[in-house]
């Protein structure tokens, strides 16, 4: 099965638009951690066992775990939860894009090393850039289009006059990823939830595709405007990520309870607006 494919089944299967982001910072976690040399594997592990009934994806966050000399963890986290809850597409968050010989060896780190389904990857370097991911047709490729953070539009928004059109930078690669770049129908778009009015508008750009959208939760992003504005004909279409929110919502020995109530909860939320 593809990403794409495994990603549909997950959204009717679970009922559920939410990712759970994997962003693990050691000083927030519990203190039965503390002297743990393994804390990184076990806190994720424990956040994943406690929210995957109510999740569509996972989507560990590579800096969170090679800062801390733990990619050994992320290999066994992703290893564990392909082989504990078949079925959850990992959305390994790297944000990859180089020449040519250097995306390819990203692909294979994300791909072959890390066992993801699917890896978000930057487009500002061009099309060759995220080539070698986009030859992987059975694996998916997220792509930044308009992202989640405060200053998103120091370059995104610019305009350009490209194709006979004039419009902001995010549009183009919109209609770029949707028109030229997805021969393998294997691309999904990120834009942020901090961002209700430019959903709207990639929406009407690329039809039926995917969206990852961080951006709830810490970041307070609206989670009734970004459905509205962006689910697809269907109701689905959008992988809807939150991660401090969840990660942390106990500091206590609650955490995995809490953690599952904060997942749970964001899942009826986005339901009711589908
Ligand atoms: O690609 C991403 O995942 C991403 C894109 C974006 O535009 N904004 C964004 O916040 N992210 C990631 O999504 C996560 C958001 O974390 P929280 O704000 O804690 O929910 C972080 O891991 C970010 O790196």
């Amino acid at each position: 099965m593809t990403f794409i494919e495994a990603l549909k089944h997950r959204w009717q299967q679970a009922n559920s638009l939410v990712c759970v982001g994997l962003d693990p910072e050691p000083a927030k976690f519990p203190a039965k951690f503390t002297n743990d040399p393994d804390a990184i594997f076990a806190f994720c592990r424990d956040i994943a066992d406690a929210t995957a009934e109510y999740v569509c994806c996972f989507k560990p966050q590579i800096a969170h775990f090679a800062a801390h000399g733990a990619e050994s963890a992320l290999e066994r986290l992703i290893a564990h939860i392909h082989a504990t809850h078949p079925g959850i597409p990992v959305i390994l968050d790297a944000k990859r894009g180089d020449i040519g010989s250097t995306a390819q060896q990203y692909a294979a780190e994300a791909f072959d090393r890390y066992q993801a389904d699917a890896v978000t990857a930057n487009p500002y370097l061009g099309r060759d850039s995220v080539q070698p991911f986009l030859n992987r047709a059975d694996k998916g490729v997220v792509i930044l289009c308009r992202t989640s953070n405060a200053g998103a539009g120091d370059l995104q928004d610019l305009s350009i006059h490209a194709d006979g059109n004039t419009r902001p930078l995010y549009q183009h690669v919109a209609e770029k990823v949707a028109g030229e770049w997805n021969g393998h129908g294997n691309c999904a778009l990120v834009v942020g939830a901090t961002w209700p009015a430019q959903l709207r508008e990639v929406r009407a750009i690329v039809g039926e595709m995917p969206f990852l959208v961080p951006g709830v939760g810490a970041q307070g992003g609206d989670v009734e405007a970004v459905v509205k504005n962006a689910r697809t004909t269907d109701g689905t279409g959008l992988v809807v990520s939150s991660s401090r929110a969840i990660l942390y919502a106990s500091g206590g020995d609650d955490y995995a309870d809490a953690a599952a109530h904060a997942a749970r909860t964001l899942r009826d939320q986005i339901n009711r607006y589908r």
